[in-house]
């Protein structure tokens, strides 16, 4: 089984959309699979191997079928370079959440008052608003001084009962696509970012014209925690976190009415669940334009810096960070050796650790944290540090649990080459809803937000990078490996909660034995 045909396998279901009919997600599910069913099968076809690197045409079908219905060569209407490749002319797309008040009409306000040459189109969800509110107003009259610049109100929450109203204003915005550059959708307070972003990848009109750039999550520096550590109800979606989880880019702001420690805290709080994003201090929303647009989180390009970015962060992390107020550590390595310096090398290493935070009612910030340091594989037989440290396996995670943050991120990094039906079946059943994998795991799909990688398969000799949000899956072979390059596999996640250990687990087995 080819790797692209992952989303076709019998297992797998349609992603569940609220407030839309299952049969209309299935539907655009499986044109999914099929293009990477018909891309797979194109391989065989070939004779070639089933994760062939990207040649020039090859690159074309790839792009081409991250569109979702042009799944076979480059269509007539794909703009074609020089080389051969399909020019990505899709309009970006940026979703800004938050928690409500947390500064996401003052950041669009800065984006759309600013000199930046971008002509932004604006989508602005004002839930059960019957008034536009003066800061809305004030948007307005920066956007449109000249009556010429598009924006589109909505009365109701784009991620649940209208969200069929986003589909239809993102393609009534297309018809006028020559008057803008880029949109930039402002959701409401206590939007699911879920649902806001499958559109883009579910809805076939929609994955067409545009590609979502990416999601920056507003997070009130003062309230946040309130709203993390809010009970919610079984089943019950807490907001505040789901918007910090499927984050790629985090605005801390309102730093103003914190304190430097409180500021601290919380970035270890936010990185604990989403390792991935990036996370920058603001005062009234003031950050660079760049840190906002042209983001490419979902870019397959980019996903390796995404996964080395989240690796420098965690060991930055892992080896920096320091608390002011009252936790435990527990160290338990069972190295049997320490070892730094150039010539440290080692076979197999893993390390994790978990904080657990608690915090009272009244929010005096008393925490209690729990630091254990666990080596788990079977090969780790000492610590190292040092530039020519090198491991043959390495793997990573972190699950900090703050209260009851069920959200977490987990990373995992493994030397050595990747059996791909191995891996096929084993993120076929993380992907899948209730399916049991060799009795071992068992992971709802909806409770894996997205997870990103970069995987060394034996004899292919272009690496293979994926992404996925739910059971979305999209994943195409990048550049080879270099001469002498270690042929090492990434992999990061982020969900609810994950079983770290499970999951090293299962990815250690897809190793070529
Ligand atoms: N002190 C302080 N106030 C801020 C900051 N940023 C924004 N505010 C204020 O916080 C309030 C809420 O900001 P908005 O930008 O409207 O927040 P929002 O996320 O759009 O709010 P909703 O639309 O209700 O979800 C406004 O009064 C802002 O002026 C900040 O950094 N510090």
């Amino acid at each position: 089984m080819a790797m692209q045909s992952l989303a076709a396998t019998s297992r797998a279901q349609p992603a569940q959309l609220a407030g839309r009919p299952a049969g209309r997600a299935a539907q655009a599910a499986s044109i999914t699979a099929r293009c990477m069913a018909a891309g797979a099968a194109r391989q065989r076809q070939q004779g070639g191997p089933s994760l062939p690197p990207p040649p020039p045409a090859a690159a074309a079908t790839l792009r081409s079928r991250r569109r979702g219905t042009r799944c076979q060569a480059a269509a007539e209407s794909d703009i074609i370079d020089v080389e051969g490749k399909v020019i990505d002319d899709r309009v970006p797309v940026t979703v800004i959440t938050g928690f409500l008040g947390s500064g996401k009409t003052t950041l669009l306000n800065n984006i759309l008052r600013r000199e930046h040459g971008r002509r932004i189109a604006v989508i602005e969800n004002e839930f059960g608003e019957i008034d536009i509110d003066s800061d809305l107003v004030s948007v307005e009259e920066a956007l449109d001084p000249s009556k010429e610049q598009i924006m589109m109100l909505n009365n109701g929450c784009l991620c649940c009962t209208v969200r069929d109203d986003l589909v239809d204003m993102l393609n009534t915005l297309y018809e006028r696509r020559d008057q803008f550059d880029r949109i930039v959708i402002e959701t409401t307070g206590l939007a699911q970012p879920a649902p806001i972003i499958q559109t883009f990848f579910l809805e076939p009109k929609v994955a067409d014209r545009m590609k979502l750039d990416g999601v920056v999550t507003l997070v009130d520096a003062k309230h946040v925690e309130l709203h993390l550590d809010e009970e919610k109800p079984e089943g019950v979606v807490n907001e505040a976190m789901e918007q910090i989880a499927y984050a790629d880019r985090i605005i801390l702001n309102k730093t103003d009415l914190v304190e430097a420690s409180d500021l601290e805290r919380l970035e270890e709080r936010i990185a604990a669940i989403n390792s991935m994003a990036q996370i920058r201090r603001a005062q009234k929303s003031e950050v660079p334009i760049d840190y906002v647009l042209g983001v490419g989180g979902f870019d397959l390009e980019k996903v390796e810096d995404d996964v080395l970015a989240e690796e420098a962060h965690h060991h930055s992390h892992a080896h920096s960070h320091s608390h002011d107020h009252e936790h435990e550590h527990s160290h338990s390595y069972s190295h049997d050796h320490e070892c730094s310096g150039a010539d440290c090398s080692h076979e197999s290493h893993s390390h994790s650790h978990s904080h657990a935070h608690s915090h009272d009612h009244d929010h005096s910030h008393e925490h209690e944290h729990e630091h254990s340091h666990a080596s788990s594989s079977s090969g780790s037989d000492h610590e190292c540090s040092g530039a020519g440290c090198s491991h043959h396996s390495h793997s990573h995670g972190h699950s900090h649990q703050h209260h009851d943050d069920a959200v977490s991120s987990v990373s995992i990094s493994i030397e050595g080459d990747m059996d791909l039906d191995k891996v096929n079946y084993w993120l076929g059943g993380l992907m899948e809803v209730n399916y049991w994998l060799g009795g071992l795991m068992e992971v709802k799909s909806n409770d894996l937000y997205r997870m990103k990688g970069v995987l060394a398969i034996k004899d292919f000799p272009a690496r293979f990078v994926f992404q996925g949000v739910h059971m979305l899956f999209e994943g195409m072979p990048d550049r080879e490996w270099k001469e002498g390059e270690k042929r090492v596999s990434k992999m990061v996640f982020i969900g609810k909660d994950l079983d770290r250990q499970l999951i090293e687990e299962g990815f250690r087995e897809c190793l070529v034995k």
